[in-house]
């Protein structure tokens, strides 16, 4: 008999069902506890989008799980960005160096099911369409609903809520004691659409390397249709399909989803701002007028768990606005702490220590989605931007050890995004000030810009790259 305590995890999603199939490796009796049927039955609904970035700190916890390889033959490669301006024009920003630094496109469902079924080869044991509903910390039982809404009791002296952004059990939590919960909402809202396989458009709408196998545009990219105050982008899906996400605001003078209520009022705005975007998408009024208008918020907590009762994991303890593709990502982070932390560790001392390490960083990519609005929706046109984005990569070519760009350190490394986002300020603040008296980044000169980073900066950790 092991004398690992028995856990309840609250939510079968992207980071309960991963956080479950690690625990069980390690020797935990894990129950699961999801509000939804089970999407390999009954089919996977809806969710928050339908296909996802996976970069490498989710990769590094599928890795450590033995699940990254199949998931990554179900994904497709995203070099870059794909930046397509007014004019109908596009070029590609690459991510990384190389093709060694590139992200994923993932399907939502697919990975889910993918977790579930690894999950349960574990040994957890899922309860479907059972809603948590309410919790009595001080008896350790919850409540549970089924799709019937038939309310039963239940013993979980051990409970981590992987519930998502709208967390029941952060609700029990905080109703037993406040949590120091705040919720700041974006004020911009998301709409999904689609760019169906090249097959099914015409051929003479096909350009920019796309027609190359099923794919209408290129592949291999993130697109975004940057405006300034708002923005398209497309993740490519393998079956040969784009997932196109509108953000715009939510509330407000033109244009805003209160001013464009409906497909006929969008139809004529993407006319004249997405002008190349909209032949490609032939389902538009259908999937304008049938999708719903999304909500993006970052939650903070001062508090994620209750002694050793109860802790919150992923989206439930620090949602985030998606502009990083990092939330996921994070949330995978937060499985492979969490377990290797509950091995061997009074829960208590565990959730604790979990907090501790983990909260700072959470804030931190927080902070650095919300940034990356800025970024893609606006500056990634802005040539001061890529002055800066141009002197980073001589620096990062010229001295590695000492200079990499922030958004390589989020998406590439295994460095606490903590660290990424302090070291990004500095380096920031460091290439304004190359480039105060220099037209461009080419200027430069590079061996007085090396002098002068080396003067104000340490090098840069050792990297840990997958
Ligand atoms: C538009 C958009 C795009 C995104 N793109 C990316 C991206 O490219 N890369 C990335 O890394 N992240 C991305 N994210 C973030 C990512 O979706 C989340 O971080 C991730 O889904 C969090 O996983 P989770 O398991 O914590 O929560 P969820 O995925 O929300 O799962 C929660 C689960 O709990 C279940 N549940 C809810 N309530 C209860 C209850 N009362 N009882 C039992 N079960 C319950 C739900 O049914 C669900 O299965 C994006 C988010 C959005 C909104
Ligand atoms: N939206 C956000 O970005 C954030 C939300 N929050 C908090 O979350 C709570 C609710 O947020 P709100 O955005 O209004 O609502 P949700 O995002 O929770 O729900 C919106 C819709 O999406 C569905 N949905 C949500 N998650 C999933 C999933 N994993 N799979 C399938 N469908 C899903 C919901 O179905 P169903 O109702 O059946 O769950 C609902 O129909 C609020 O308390 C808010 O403060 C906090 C931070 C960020
Ligand atoms: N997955 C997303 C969903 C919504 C908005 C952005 C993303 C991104 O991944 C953006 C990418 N990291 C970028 O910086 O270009």
């Amino acid at each position: 008999m092991s004398s690992k305590p028995s856990l309840t995890l609250i939510g079968g999603g992207l980071v309960g069902a991963l956080l479950a199939q690690q625990l069980a490796r390690r020797g935990f009796a894990v129950d699961v506890f999801e509000k939804r049927p089970d999407p390999r039955t009954a089919g996977f609904a809806g969710g928050r989008s339908i296909n996802l970035a996976l970069a490498e700190r989710g990769l590094q916890a599928l890795r450590s799980a033995g699940l990254a390889e199949d998931v990554l033959r179900h994904a497709v490669m995203m070099r870059g960005r794909m930046v397509h301006t007014t004019d109908g024009r596009s070029g590609l920003q690459r991510y990384g160096v190389d093709d060694s630094e590139v992200i994923w496109s993932v399907s939502r469902g697919g990975l889910n099911m993918l977790l579930l079924d690894a999950a349960e080869a574990a040994g957890v044991r899922f309860h479907f369409g059972q809603g948590l509903v309410g919790v009595d910390f001080d008896a350790g039982r919850m409540r549970v609903a089924d799709l019937d809404g038939i309310e039963r009791e239940l013993d979980a002296p051990v409970i981590i809520g992987a519930d998502g952004a709208g967390s029941a059990l952060r609700a029990a939590m905080n109703a037993h004691r406040p949590l120091g919960e705040r919720t700041e909402w974006l004020g911009h809202g998301y709409k999904e659409l689609e760019i169906p396989p090249a097959a099914r458009l015409p051929p003479a709408l096909l350009r920019d390397g796309g027609g190359r196998d099923q794919f209408a545009i290129e592949p291999n990219a993130l697109h975004i249709w940057p405006r300034g105050g708002y923005m398209c982008i497309a993740l490519p899906n393998t079956e040969g399909s784009f997932t196109v996400t509108l953000f715009l605001p939510a509330q407000g003078p033109y244009p805003s989803f209160a001013t464009l209520p409906d497909a006929r009022t969008a139809e004529t705005f993407f006319k004249d701002d997405f002008a190349d975007l909209l032949p490609l998408l032939p389902g538009f009024a259908g999937d304008y007028d049938a999708h719903p208008v999304g909500t993006l918020a970052t939650l903070y907590l001062e508090r994620w768990h209750l002694g050793g009762r109860a802790l919150l994991v992923g989206d439930a303890a620090h949602a985030i606005v998606p502009f990083h593709g990092q939330g996921m990502n994070c949330g995978f982070e937060d499985t492979v702490v969490l377990a290797g932390l509950l091995d061997g560790n009074d829960p208590a001392e565990a959730f604790a220590e979990f907090q501790r390490i983990r909260q700072p960083n959470a804030n931190a990519i927080a902070r650095m989605a919300l940034e990356n609005y800025v970024e893609m929706r606006d500056s990634v046109a802005d040539p001061r931007y890529l002055a800066k984005r141009e002197l980073g990569a001589r620096l990062a070519g010229a001295v590695p050890d000492h200079f990499m760009a922030r958004y390589r350190m989020v998406t590439f490394t295994h460095l606490p995004y903590a660290y990424a986002l302090e070291r990004g300020r500095a380096q920031d603040v460091l290439l304004e000030q190359l480039l105060r008296d220099s037209p461009d980044a080419a200027s430069v000169d590079l061996d007085a810009a090396i002098a002068t980073l080396k003067a104000t900066l340490p090098p840069l950790p050792p990297l840990r790259h997958g």
